[in-house]
């Protein structure tokens, strides 16, 4: 996807703005049918202590390889999914999990669009019918006539025009990126203030990635939602999100302005995920013995100890296998879990490469 046209991100939030939605320790194992009758009880640990906030009006990346437990995360912030342990706060408020939480009320502020344009609509039901269920459901329509006002309006603020001449529609007869688009249209019926977009283009043509883009990122601006994008793409992020979040198995190990997290990485796993998306615009130094991306994303059923990335690290220490790192603050909002950086520890230049050339602290 060509991103030359995109306007680039704004820069790092006021330093007195309030987030709407806080992550904090969130965790979420799932637990495996036991097929062993004695043995301990195994599970997909697939998110570990993930803390972080979102902001109105300001786009958040959360970016990792797949199995890293992103879309776990928004499940989660959807309420699709009971968090094994942590806690969610709304307008600084914990949010009521488990039972007994009004889960119509919590969706009125935030809504969840998926990476699948052609699973997510019903092919049965005409865009009418899409539309019409959320605002009857949040009581946003008293009326036939009102309602169909409101989904003309939706349409338009999608940009599918003629909206009359979609209106009547069904799924078949539209393209991935016009579904995608009334999906889009579905979540802002409800009038959220948190939007979760799920890889919202991945499944889309090349062609018309950007347009949803720039669709959601109007809209945020717009309406001031406070948007969580998530995808593979580290450098979508760069020019989308104000924010970037980079998970590892499960782990956040860096985030901060996306400015900062794409032309800085400090993690190795953000550095590696940036080698492997070459972006134009970032500066490479090819002399410097670029290192090879080693072994895959393991299992999160009995995962590395410490440091997930330990075993793909080129700057592995000891004590990355004996426990993660706290969170070092690099200012500016920029952060990271590593031992390579905090107290102590050398800083270790980026080359635009994975490698680098300074040897870290030993423990
Ligand atoms: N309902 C589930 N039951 C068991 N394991 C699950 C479930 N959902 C996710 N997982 C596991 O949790 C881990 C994280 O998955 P998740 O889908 O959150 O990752 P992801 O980063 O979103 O990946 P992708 O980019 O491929 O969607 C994976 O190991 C996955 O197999």
């Amino acid at each position: 996807m060509s991103l030359s046209n995109v306007t680039a991100s704004k820069p790092v939030r006021d330093a007195g703005a309030q987030p709407i939605m806080e992550a904090e320790h969130l965790r979420k194992e799932f637990p495996l049918r036991q097929i062993k009758v004695f043995g301990a009880a195994q599970a997909v640990r697939a998110v570990e202590d993930a803390s972080f906030s979102l902001y109105p009006g300001r786009a958040t990346a959360l970016v990792g390889e797949s199995g890293s437990g992103k879309t776990t995360i928004a499940r989660m912030l959807a309420r699709l999914y009971e968090p094994t342990s942590g806690t969610l706060r709304f307008r600084d408020e914990a949010v009521k999990l488990g039972r007994g939480a009004n889960l119509n009320d919590y969706r009125s502020h935030v809504q969840l669009v998926f990476q699948d344009p052609f699973a997510s609509l019903n092919p049965v039901h005409s865009v009418r019918y899409h539309l019409s269920r959320p605002l009857r459901i949040y009581g946003h329509a008293r009326n036939r006539i009102q309602e169909t006002e409101q989904i003309l309006a939706l349409l338009r603020r999608v940009n599918l025009t003629p909206a009359e001449q979609f209106i009547e529609k069904f799924p078949h007869q539209l393209s991935g990126g016009q579904r995608q688009r009334i999906a889009i249209a579905r979540a802002l019926a409800v009038q959220p203030e948190v939007l979760l977009a799920d890889e919202p283009v991945s499944m889309l043509d090349v062609s018309i990635r950007l347009d949803i883009l720039n669709l959601l990122r109007r809209l945020k601006d717009e309406e001031q939602l406070a948007l969580l994008y998530i995808t593979h793409d580290i450098a979508s992020a760069r020019y989308f999100a104000e924010e970037t979040l980079v998970m590892y198995a499960g782990q956040m190990v860096e985030g901060g302005p996306s400015e900062e997290v794409t032309q800085q990485p400090k993690h190795p796993y953000t550095r590696l995920l940036l080698s492997a998306a070459p972006d134009p615009t970032r500066v490479k130094n090819k002399d410097k013995g670029q290192l090879p991306a080693r072994g895959e994303i393991p299992s999160l059923i009995n995962p590395p100890t410490g440091c997930r990335f330990h075993p793909r690290c080129p700057h592995a220490m000891p004590v990355c296998k004996e426990r993660f790192p706290g969170r070092t603050d690099l200012g500016n909002g920029h952060w990271t879990n590593c031992f390579l950086y905090g107290d102590g520890a050398q800083p270790i230049p980026y080359t635009g490469t994975t490698g680098t050339t300074t040897t870290a602290r030993a423990e």
